[in-house]
């Protein structure tokens, strides 16, 4: 990480302030980064006044359409490469210092904690790793009574239900006797199976199934408020996957509690103090003056391998590029791991979109036992398929709808309407979760992640460059400059200034191995030739009106044959997959012309020689560098 910080305080420590709850540094790799883009940029602008030149000058049909194509290649990964500057511009790293929080609030005045943790599918999500989700979070040192989590369980699974009721008998003695280690729990080879149970229901159901006013642990302590709920779905309404979920008001029928929290099944609580970091960002005047409307903590896994050849741990999404967006006020919802305010959700900072029913606004005190009937029958209520019929939920409050990535979409719109967020990364992980190890399915999961924004259209460039140069090398076209030629120059700086900036930026600042940076590399070309342009392909389908599959829930058993072959560094092949079969064909086209050109180079021969090899590689988020 940074050496030494100069101190930019945003909350000071003087004789009458309040304790000093959080400060914020920008990264010294600031200055660097603007003076490398503007060098870069003249690197890009000599490249498109070559492909220019060679455009107007081409004599054949062939050689125009071929620089034209590489035109075009070039000018997608230009854009994206400007659009990766925000992340460069204005990096900030913060502190915080939770230990003050209790100098500053009595246990009574703590905001109530809402924890929202979902499920859908108890064959890909084993119950017992939900379990875990939600007993890692009643741990928290947060007093108890303020606590309440609701798990939402979309599949509607007896299973899941069941595996609750047994929690919940499990927490009065666990909670006791928080010395069993939680990673224990996780790691156990046979909790982690699921069993097969042929029942599925589908109906509103909210299970109290521990209630702070009644339920108390072998000691006599209370335990916190667990809610089942599982809302109505109806063939005829849309549910629209998480974001429905995330929308169902259970809650806020129940406690209402101005701070919420959303935690994926797959993840869990990996240090107890984390609700008292994110209150020195909820709690302070000057950030809810800012317009705070949610702090945001690093998705990170454990269980991965060395070299983690998926890439899955998304470094530069959940870790890296935050810290950019931060410095501009906005980093992202990542869906997980994050600490909401509730009335960010209900309209933008200076009008309150007031939600249906006066009892669900933010303001409403919820303080009626929550195993009351009126209560409960209020919360079938709002759990239900037509509530949010002729509503705003969806459109202009709550998580909104109408993309598959709820959490960016999301994200996005609340910044839209002016609200800020805080991206909290701290030394020790505040979650951990699990990434998928198997190849299909980690594919499988980005043909979502690949919506974002304008990310997906990298793999037109992705593509061009796997086919293209790989052929005109074939049939003797030359497409790059040679070596003996200067504009070979150009090349090698877009090369080594791509390659230099990603280096020190993933191992140097964002603590990577270059291992990993290989992995993510090379994962970065196989998103493009697969999940990414699969994902650009049912996008730009659906846009037309041609229908496509939903939202995939991504697996989270994993049997011992795969977790073997992980280990080992190896993809998985194994399962059919539409989208090997682009892979398979790049592969074999790219090895061939490696080795024909190769053969050419030790022969002597001309035709392509060294300048066009075979091999690609450039990085995500910049130009192309072939040698
Ligand atoms: O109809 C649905 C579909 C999914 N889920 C839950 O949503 C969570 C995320 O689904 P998962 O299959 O694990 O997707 P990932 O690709 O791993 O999730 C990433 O991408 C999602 C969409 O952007 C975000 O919601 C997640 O937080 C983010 O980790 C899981 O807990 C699911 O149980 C539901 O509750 N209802
Ligand atoms: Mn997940």
């Amino acid at each position: 990480m940074e050496g030494q910080r100069s101190r930019e305080s945003t909350a000071t420590n003087s004789a009458h302030a309040p304790p000093l709850l959080h400060t914020l540094t920008p990264s010294r790799r600031t200055v660097p980064n603007r003076v490398f883009a503007a060098v870069y940029i003249c690197v890009i602008t000599a490249l498109f006044y070559r492909h220019v030149q060679t455009i107007l000058h081409s004599t054949t049909l062939i050689s125009f359409s071929l620089t034209l194509a590489l035109f075009v290649s070039d000018l997608i990964l230009a854009f994206l490469w400007v659009s990766a500057h925000s992340f460069r511009v204005r990096p900030v790293y913060r502190k915080e210092y939770p230990e003050n929080i209790e100098k500053f609030l009595e246990p009574s005045d703590f905001p109530g904690l809402d924890i929202f943790i979902f499920t859908t599918d108890p064959y890909l999500e084993p119950p017992t790793r939900v379990v875990n989700t939600a007993l890692s979070v009643m741990a928290y040192e947060y007093p108890t009574d303020k606590i309440s989590i609701y798990v939402s369980d979309d599949g509607g699974s007896a299973l899941s239900l069941f595996a609750f009721m047994e929690a919940a008998k499990f927490a009065a003695h666990w909670f006791c006797n928080t010395t069993i280690s939680l990673v224990e729990l996780f790691d156990d080879p046979d909790i982690n199976r699921c069993m097969p149970i042929d029942i599925t229901m589908l109906f509103v159901n909210d299970q109290v199934l521990l209630d702070k006013n009644r339920d108390r642990d072998i000691t006599g302590h209370c335990l916190p408020n667990l809610v089942y709920v599982s809302r109505q779905k109806s063939p005829t309404s849309p549910h629209n996957f998480k974001a429905g979920a995330l929308n169902v008001r259970v809650s806020a029928a129940m406690t209402n509690a101005p701070i919420i929290l959303t935690l994926d099944c797959d993840m869990y609580s990996n240090d107890p103090r984390t609700p008292f970091r994110a209150l020195c960002y909820v709690l302070d005047p000057a950030e809810i003056q800012n317009r705070l409307a949610f702090v945001q903590f690093p998705q990170q896994f454990h269980g991965l391998n060395e070299s983690e050849i998926h890439g899955s741990e998304h470094r530069r999404l959940f870790k890296l590029n935050p810290f950019g967006l931060d410095g501009l006020s906005e980093p992202n919802y990542l869906g997980t791991g994050c600490f909401i305010h509730r009335r960010a959700l209900l309209g933008d900072p200076s009008t309150l979109v007031p939600p249906v029913i006066k009892e669900i606004s933010p303001a409403h005190i919820a303080n009626n036992p929550i195993t009351a009937p009126s209560v409960l029958e209020f919360a079938h209520r709002l759990a239900g398929c037509h509530y949010e019929n002729q509503t705003e939920w969806g459109s202009k409050i709550g998580f909104r709808y109408g993309s598959l990535v709820e959490d960016f979409f999301t994200g996005f719109r609340l910044q839209c309407e002016e609200w800020r967020s805080i991206f909290c990364n701290p030394e020790k992980a505040a979650f951990l979760g699990n990434a998928p190890i198997n190849f299909r399915d980690f594919l499988g999961q980005n043909k979502s992640y690949s919506f974002y924004a304008f990310f997906p259209i990298a793999s037109i460039s992705i593509t061009t460059y796997s086919f293209l140069p790989q052929l005109a090398l074939l049939n003797g076209l030359n497409i790059f400059p040679k070596v003996s030629e200067p504009w070979f120059l150009l090349y090698s700086l877009l090369f080594l200034g791509a390659y230099g900036q990603d280096f020190l930026e993933y191992t140097v600042a964002g603590g990577g191995t270059v291992q990993r940076l290989w992995s993510d590399q090379r994962i970065w070309m196989v998103k493009g030739l697969s999940c990414s342009l699969f994902g650009l392909i049912e996008f730009s389908l659906k846009s037309i009106g041609i229908q496509t599959q939903g939202f995939n829930v991504t697996s989270k058993v994993v049997d011992d044959e795969q977790r073997k072959g992980y280990k080992q560094g190896l993809f998985e092949f194994g399962v059919p997959s539409a989208m090997f079969v682009t892979l398979t064909m790049a592969a074999i086209i790219n090895l061939y012309s490696f080795v024909y050109g190769l053969v050419h180079l030790v022969s002597g021969k001309e035709g392509g020689g060294v300048n066009a090899i075979g091999v690609i590689s450039f990085d995500c988020d910049e130009l192309p560098a072939n040698l």
